[in-house]
């Protein structure tokens, strides 16, 4: 077999979270090298904790996790957590043992640094929880940007509602500071956005095939979707189905063939009303003044998904887990 992509998964699991760790851990295309963790669908410790539960369901507790920060770039303490949208303890409210393993000694930024210098351009970053980490490393190591190999992200909403709110998405409205030296930074960044992951959805058949299927990974999750699916049904009139941005991404960084992109630069609203909007320049005009996206490196913003493979793909590898 050709080489495998070394993958690290910055992750506030979180149910969908849960479900991209699971399917990236089912590629024989990636090698998993590592979990950092991050406040956003539960708090920073919360997340250290489900990231080394999911390893030990998935029989993988000798891949490291390291702790991420507990507080936005600009040292900001309100965070939002999506407790609703995920349970109280992130996972379905399912009262899971406390996991056997530790995080390791370094933090996510300092582990994220260690390895792109340690295997330069060769790891692919899957960033699925607000963008902090990514830009301590950024801001700590200026050859960061260009030692890692490829940062493909959730985050934004381009040209569409938000989820938070209308502007905003809620992974970038979590740290947008952190979200604009990310899109800003030079590296290589394939953004993935809601307008994007809105079009991957699993139905409540789908969640009955995966219960009644004999894959591990396929039971545990149609056991903790229960307050996914309970959240979707509140939120948005989607009818039994629930959106799959975690697992739309890290499958989009698998198999890039799935998405369809363009190209230009991403600015992040930091204030007022609509903190946390995420503006794609097309390039398609020469503005006639300077603006705050003139002379700032261009980011990849995916257009389209292939979402009925990503569901298929999605339901393969659970159940044959
Ligand atoms: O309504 C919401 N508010 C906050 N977070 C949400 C909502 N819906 C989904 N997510 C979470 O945010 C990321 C995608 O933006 C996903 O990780 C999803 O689990």
């Amino acid at each position: 077999m050709a080489m495998r992509k070394k993958m690290i998964i910055d992750t506030d699991p979180g149910i969908d979270d849960a479900m991209a760790i699971f399917l990236a851990l089912q590629s024989p295309e990636v090698e998993v090298i590592g979990l950092t963790t991050i406040f956003g669908n539960v708090n920073t410790t919360l997340a250290t904790t489900n990231a080394l539960h999911l390893l030990d369901v998935a029989g993988r507790p000798d891949i490291p996790v390291a702790e991420g920060s507990h507080v936005t770039i600009t040292n900001g303490t309100k965070l939002r957590i999506a407790d609703f949208v995920h349970g109280t303890d992130g996972l379905g409210n399912q009262n899971f043992p406390p996991p056997r393993g530790k995080p390791i000694e370094l933090s996510a930024a300092e582990f994220l640094m260690q390895q792109a210098s340690l295997y330069p351009e060769e790891i692919t970053l899957v960033a699925l929880g607000p963008l902090t980490n990514i830009a301590l490393a950024i801001q700590s190591d200026p050859s960061f940007k260009s030692n890692i190999g490829r940062i493909v992200l959730l985050g934004g909403a381009f040209s569409v509602n938000g989820n938070v709110n209308p502007a905003a998405e809620a992974n970038v409205f979590g740290d947008p500071e952190a979200a604009d030296v990310v899109f800003t930074s030079g590296a290589d960044i394939l953004a993935i956005g809601i307008n994007v992951t809105h079009q991957v959805l699993l139905t409540d058949t789908d969640r009955d095939r995966l219960s009644e299927s004999g894959g591990k990974l396929a039971q545990y999750m149609s056991r903790i979707f229960g307050v996914y699916y309970s959240y979707h049904h509140d939120a948005y009139a989607t009818k039994g189905r629930v959106y799959l941005h975690d697992p739309a991404t890290v499958l989009a960084a698998i198999y890039p063939c799935l998405v369809t992109y363009i190209e230009g630069v991403v600015r992040v609203q930091t204030n007022g009303i609509t903190r946390g909007l995420t503006v794609f320049c097309n390039r398609r005009k020469r503005f006639g003044e300077v603006t705050d996206w003139t002379d700032k490196p261009a980011v990849k913003v995916a257009v389209t998904i292939d979402a009925p493979e990503v569901v298929r793909l999605a339901m393969e590898k659970l159940i044959n887990s």
